[in-house]
């Protein structure tokens, strides 16, 4: 038997924000062997554990929904289910990681561990780290998301400051500090972390989010979506090269505003490896990733989710790249 509770981190942070990278980071990491790893995902597929690169840790993925929401019970579930087989010696994981979505609120992610008397007696949190865009954050620090992720944040990484002056840095690490007072800051650009500061570290301070959020332990609490929305678009066909970057260059610039976050994997003719592409409103980026497997069903994968997009518009352009 065990005697220390496994260590949990969870990692939240905006769409886009670089929370995939780090998981990345701290996977390819001596720190983040025999980790237990949950994707959440927003929208009906699972891009995100096609991304996350994997040596022989457990990788699960929810993606009924928002794991903050309808998807608590499964990630109950899920973890029960692990625990037995650890038991039984199927499995052996010595942490866990849960990447949630970019629209979640941590808030009852981190009550799942406090609440559930099973969860509570063999977890603990280690740490909820936030991931920031310090490019795209000004634009969605009033969303409710945003704003909680931030408070519950025992760590807060601000990322990609590549991508922005450091008088713009400044201002919005004067911000977010206003929002939390109390959370380690940490710098970085491509989530470049050691990742001995996130790990490991026991700072999960629930005296600090109770008085952050009085309810956070009341099983009613509730929390609704702001005004976002995901859809899916996938096909068998293989898409047209060209069509595709013309596409994509009209979708980053006319659409690229309410644009939050597009991923997916194309099928392109002719090509023998598969092209995955990622963007963050009107930044893109797309390469040819691994050639498809035997076994492996050719199809395309593209998951949007913004604000105002027309799902039909964007259907057409997807069709448009598969005609000759
Ligand atoms: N320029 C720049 N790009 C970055 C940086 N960090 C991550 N990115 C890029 O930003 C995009 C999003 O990164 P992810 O790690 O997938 O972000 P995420 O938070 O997991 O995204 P979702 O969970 O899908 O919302 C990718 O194209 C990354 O390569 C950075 O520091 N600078």
């Amino acid at each position: 038997m065990w005697q220390n509770k496994i260590p949990v981190t969870i990692i939240t942070g905006y769409l886009g924000s670089g929370k995939t990278t780090l998981l990345n980071r701290v996977l390819a990491d001596k720190v983040g062997e025999k980790s237990a790893v949950i994707v959440n995902e927003f929208g009906d597929i699972g891009i995100d554990s096609q991304l996350v690169s994997t040596t022989e840790e457990e990788i699960i993925e929810i993606n009924k929904g928002c794991i903050c929401c309808n998807v608590r019970s499964d990630l109950i579930r899920l973890l029960t289910k692990l625990l037995k087989r650890m038991q039984r010696n199927k499995v052996y994981f010595n942490r866990v990681i849960i990447e949630t979505t970019g629209l979640a609120n941590p808030g009852p992610v981190i009550q799942t561990f406090l609440m559930d008397d099973v969860m509570a007696q063999w977890f603990k949190i280690d740490a909820v780290v936030t991931v920031l865009d310090v490019k795209h954050l000004p634009y969605h620090l009033d969303e409710p998301e945003a704003k909680e992720q931030i408070a519950f944040s025992d760590v807060l990484l601000f990322n990609k400051t590549d991508l922005v002056s450091l008088n713009k840095l400044d201002n919005l690490v004067e911000k977010v500090s206003d929002m939390n007072q109390t959370a380690k800051q940490l710098f970085s650009v491509n989530s470049e972390i050691d990742t001995k500061q996130i790990i490991d570290i026991d700072s999960f301070q629930l005296g600090q989010k109770l008085e952050l959020n009085p309810n956070l332990l009341d099983s009613h609490h509730h929390h609704h979506h702001s005004d976002v929305r995901s859809f899916v678009l996938k096909d068998d066909r293989p898409l047209h090269i060209n069509k595709v970057n013309q596409w994509f260059s009209y979708l980053v610039q006319i659409k690229g505003e309410n644009l939050f976050r597009y991923k997916g994997i194309l099928y392109i003719k002719d090509y023998k490896e598969r092209v995955v592409f990622q963007g963050v409103h009107m930044l893109f980026s797309g390469k040819q990733d691994r050639p498809w497997k035997k076994d492996e069903k050719k199809q395309s994968e593209i998951v949007f989710i913004g604000k105002d997009l027309d799902v039909e518009e964007f259907r057409k352009g997807f069709e448009y790249c598969m005609k000759e």
